[in-house]
């Protein structure tokens, strides 16, 4: 049989495939801007005849999916996410959407190995003449929950870039149970980040650090985007990218001449990434585009594998960070706002790399919604924050009035590290807070 007469064998409308799933399944809607629209729609219109459905997806980026909108109760379907985006915390705030806690270079073995997924639904470019359906911009752990599932259901979009591989970056139509042509959704982008003054002067400390032939990896959120772009300004040449996200300011980098990956150990000349999401742009640049190969998250992310190149710098934000140098990035107190996701994986490879180095970015204070200003620098962080990464891994910490390493120092030393580096209207407040804890001694500076 040619792959078209086995397409056409598979091909079914969007409700007759969702008659596959039952009550209590595990279903997986695919990945960041990967996830099912038509699928979801469909398995929506049959929530009367269904209870306990659990559904698992990562960083929502179309809108509230149409199960979970139809079902505030929850009793047909739960929402799972491992890593939130915007519209997965204002639903973790109504109570609609549960947290699952990971490493993200771990994700592949936990499905492989930890986890049930019944049926597995996700977004595809067409098929090509082999008998492919590319992932598009999501490799990540997207092998290891088709290989993991009772049934495979690919939604065609033919908006999807075909964005190559690396590996494990399609699927082969023999592994592949039911096909759907989707109404071709535009592919959710990202909005440009919200940038700031204090931004700018953090990132303008950090390009200072970067020499020529680093390697760089940039994190999610506004930050690392204005550093990118500050790269793509600069004068420093041949640098290369292994990054979990590909971000615009990459390609910026790319299109400005800034990266050519000539001393790269690994991946030589490639751009290397787990998963994209940011404008059309930046989609149609990666569309069989040879400069860059997705590969999946347990390789992008893996310390082994970062640190072989050499000069790896690792850029990520953060929320808040206590006086002994634990960093919350995912949480405000409990509330979720967003993920471990690599950070940890970018900060331990960053610190095996031979001359390598992190960097955890945030601004000095935060304004919340009343006008008050806090420090993100605390005596201890709020009481319910996540440590997403801990005292023992982080190394440089950079805000607006400067940058710090923490490695090799004691308690006391990062207080006066950290405070050094706090609005100064804090910081007598934060030195009488280090004397209370005991992290203050007689030799400590006061810092003005
Ligand atoms: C991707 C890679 O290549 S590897 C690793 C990168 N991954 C990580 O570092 C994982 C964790 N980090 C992150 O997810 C992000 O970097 C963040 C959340 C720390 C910052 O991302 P940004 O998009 O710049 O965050 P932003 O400033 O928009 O804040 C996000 C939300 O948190 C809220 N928030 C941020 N700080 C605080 C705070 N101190 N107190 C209360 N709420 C806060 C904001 O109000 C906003 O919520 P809202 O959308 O309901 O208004
Ligand atoms: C899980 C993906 C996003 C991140 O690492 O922040």
């Amino acid at each position: 049989m040619s792959y078209q007469d086995e397409y056409k064998r598979k091909l079914v409308s969007a409700d007759e495939a969702v008659k596959v799933i039952k009550s209590g399944d595990w279903v997986d809607y695919g990945q960041f801007a990967g996830q099912v629209v038509d699928l979801d729609a469909a398995l929506a219109r049959r929530k009367d005849e269904l209870r306990d459905v659990k559904i698992r997806a990562v960083t929502r980026a179309a809108g509230v999916p149409r199960a979970v909108q139809e079902d505030p109760g929850q009793e047909h379907f739960i929402y799972n996410n491992w890593h939130f985006g915007g519209v997965d915390r204002k639903l973790h705030d109504q109570g609609l959407c549960y947290y699952i806690p990971i490493l993200f270079r771990e994700v592949p073995t936990y499905y492989r190995e930890h986890m049930d997924v019944d049926v597995c639904m996700l977004a595809v470019t067409p098929m090509d003449e082999h008998g492919y359906f590319n992932f598009g911009l999501n490799n990540a752990a997207t092998m290891a929950a088709i290989e993991k599932a009772k049934v495979v259901i690919v939604e065609v979009n033919r908006n999807m870039p075909r964005c190559l591989g690396g590996s494990q970056e399609s699927v082969h139509i023999s592994r592949v149970d039911y096909i759907v042509e989707s109404s071709n959704w535009s592919v959710p982008e990202l909005p440009p980040p919200k940038i700031c003054e204090c931004d700018e002067k953090i990132a303008g400390l950090i390009v200072e650090q970067i020499e020529d032939g680093s390697c760089i990896q940039l994190g999610i959120g506004g930050m690392p985007n204005v550093v990118g772009k500050l790269i793509a300004q600069s004068d420093l040449k041949e640098l290369g990218i292994h990054t979990e996200m590909m971000v615009d300011a990459m390609m910026e980098m790319y299109l400005a001449g800034k990266v050519t990956g000539r001393y790269k150990n690994i991946d030589k000349y490639k751009m290397v990434y787990t998963f994209a999401m940011g404008s059309r742009k930046l989609y149609d640049f990666l569309h069989n585009n040879p400069a860059a190969a997705s590969y999946p998250v347990d390789y992008t992310n893996s310390p082994q594998v970062i640190a072989q190149n050499d000069r790896v710098v690792s850029i990520n934000n953060a929320v808040e960070i206590d006086l002994y140098g634990q960093v919350c990035a995912e949480s405000a107190g409990s509330r979720q706002i967003s993920g471990t996701g690599g950070q940890v994986d970018y900060v331990e490879g960053a610190f095996l790399s031979r001359g390598g180095k992190s960097f955890i970015c945030i601004s000095s204070t935060f304004q919340d919604k009343n006008g008050q200003l806090h420090s993100r620098i605390v005596p201890t962080l709020s009481p319910g924050a996540i440590v997403t990464t801990s005292r023992s891994t982080v190394m440089y910490v950079v805000t607006e009035y400067g940058m710090v390493n923490l490695k090799g120092k004691s308690t006391w030393e990062r207080a006066e590290a950290l405070i050094s580096i706090a609005h100064p209207r804090f910081r007598e407040q934060l030195i009488k807070e280090a004397e209370r804890l005991k992290i203050w001694t007689r030799t400590n500076k006061l810092v003005s």
